[in-house]
C-alpha cells in the first residue's frame, strides 16, 4: 500500500464532514473517489495532501504520518485541487519553472524537467501563451505538468475533467493514464463513464462515510445480479411478468423490458415462456451486468 487512511474524522463548526474514513491505494493503479456533491470527497484529499488537519484518524504516504510530518511527506504527493488555481499572469513555463523551484529543485535541471513536462502534458503548441490566455483544457493540463513537476509517486486529483468539452474529457483522461503509470493515483468524480473509463479500483463516499472499496470488477461482479434486457414488435404490460420480481420498462419504453436477476438462466425461461404463451415477437434478448451508475445509485441511495 503506498497510501494509507485510517479512522479520518473532521468537522466543520458542528457539522461532521468526514466520519471514520478509511481506505487504502496501491501503485501503478488508478482509485476512483466517488460521492454526490458534498460526500467529503475534497475534504479528504485536502487532508491527505497537508492543506487541512483532520480531527482525529491517521495517513501514512509510504510509510509515513502524513499528518505529524507533512514536510517530509508533501515532496511524495502531487496535488490538482478541484479549482486548479493558476496564476493568470504568468506564462506556462515560467510558472512550471516557478514550481519547481518550490520543491527546491537544481536550477540546472528545472529547465529539462518543465521541457519534459510541456511535451508530456502536450502543452507544446500553447507554451508562449499567458495561462490566462488558455482554455479550460489547456489550464488542467498546466495544473497536471505543475502536479507532477517533482515527480511524486502519489498524485490526488480532484474532479480533474470537470468542465471539459467531450475531445478535452477524453485527451485529458488519456494524459492522466498515462502519467499514472508507476505511481498511485486517486481520482475524485462524479462520472461513473470516467471511472469505467480509467480506474481499476473504487472507493465510494456519502455524507462523510466510506460506503464501498473494491476493485471495479469485483463492485461489479460482487453485486451478484444482472439484467435481462428484452425487446419485443409489440408494447408489454408490467402484470404480465408478475412472476419475475424486480422489472421494469427500459429506456426505449414500452417495448423493451428490464429484469434484474441473481439467477438469469431461471429468469430467461420464465421470460421465454411469457414471449411463447402470448405469441409475442421476440426482438431480443440480452444479458448485462448492473453498471457502475445503477451500483451507485443503490449505494448511496440505502444508506
Ligand atoms: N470550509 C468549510 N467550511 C464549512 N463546511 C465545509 C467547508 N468545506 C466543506 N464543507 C462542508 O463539508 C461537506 C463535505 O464537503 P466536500 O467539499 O469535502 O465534499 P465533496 O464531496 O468534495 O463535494 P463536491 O463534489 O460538491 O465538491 C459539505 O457538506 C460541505 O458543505
Amino acid at each position: 500500500m503506498s497510501l494509507e487512511v485510517s479512522r479520518l474524522s473532521k468537522f466543520y463548526g458542528t457539522q461532521k464532514a468526514l466520519d471514520q474514513v478509511s481506505f487504502s491505494a496501491m501503485p501503478g493503479r488508478i482509485l476512483g473517489f466517488l460521492g454526490p456533491n458534498g460526500a467529503g470527497k475534497s475534504t479528504t484529499m485536502k487532508i491527505i495532501t497537508g492543506y487541512l488537519g483532520a480531527d482525529s484518524g491517521e495517513v501514512k504516504v509510504l510509510g509515513e504520518n502524513a499528518l505529524e510530518n507533512p514536510k517530509l511527506v508533501s515532496p511524495k504527493i502531487g496535488y490538482l485541487p478541484e479549482n486548479n488555481p493558476l496564476y493568470p499572469d504568468m506564462y506556462i513555463r515560467e510558472f512550471l519553472e516557478f514550481s519547481a523551484g518550490l520543491y527546491g529543485m537544481k536550477a540546472s535541471y528545472i529547465k529539462e524537467r518543465v521541457a519534459e513536462l510541456i511535451q508530456k502534458t502536450s502543452l507544446f503548441p500553447e507554451q508562449h501563451k499567458k495561462i490566462g490566455q488558455l482554455s479550460k483544457g489547456y489550464r488542467q493540463r498546466v495544473g497536471l505538468a505543475r502536479a507532477l513537476i517533482h515527480d511524486p509517486q502519489v498524485l490526488i486529483l480532484d474532479e480533474p475533467t470537470t468542465g471539459l468539452d467531450p475531445n478535452q474529457l477524453v485527451e485529458i483522461r488519456h494524459l492522466i493514464k498515462e502519467v499514472a503509470e508507476n505511481k498511485t493515483v486517486i481520482l475524485s468524480t462524479h462520472i461513473m463513464q470516467e471511472v469505467e473509463a480509467i480506474c481499476q479500483d473504487v472507493v465510494i463516499i456519502n455524507k462523510g462515510k466510506i460506503l464501498a472499496e473494491s476493485p471495479l470488477s469485483e463492485l461489479k461482479a460482487g453485486s451478484g445480479q444482472v439484467e435481462l434486457v428484452l425487446e419485443t414488435e409489440e408494447e408489454l404490460e408490467l402484470v404480465w411478468f408478475e412472476k419475475l420480481e424486480k422489472v421494469r420498462f427500459g429506456g426505449k419504453g414500452k417495448k423493451q423490458l428490464v429484469v434484474e436477476t441473481s439467477d438469469p438462466t431461471e429468469s430467461r425461461k420464465v421470460l421465454l415462456h411469457i414471449i411463447t404463451a402470448r405469441s409475442l415477437n421476440l426482438n431480443s434478448l440480452n444479458q448485462t451486468t448492473k453498471n457502475l451508475e445503477t451500483l451507485f445509485r443503490e449505494i448511496t441511495q440505502n444508506q
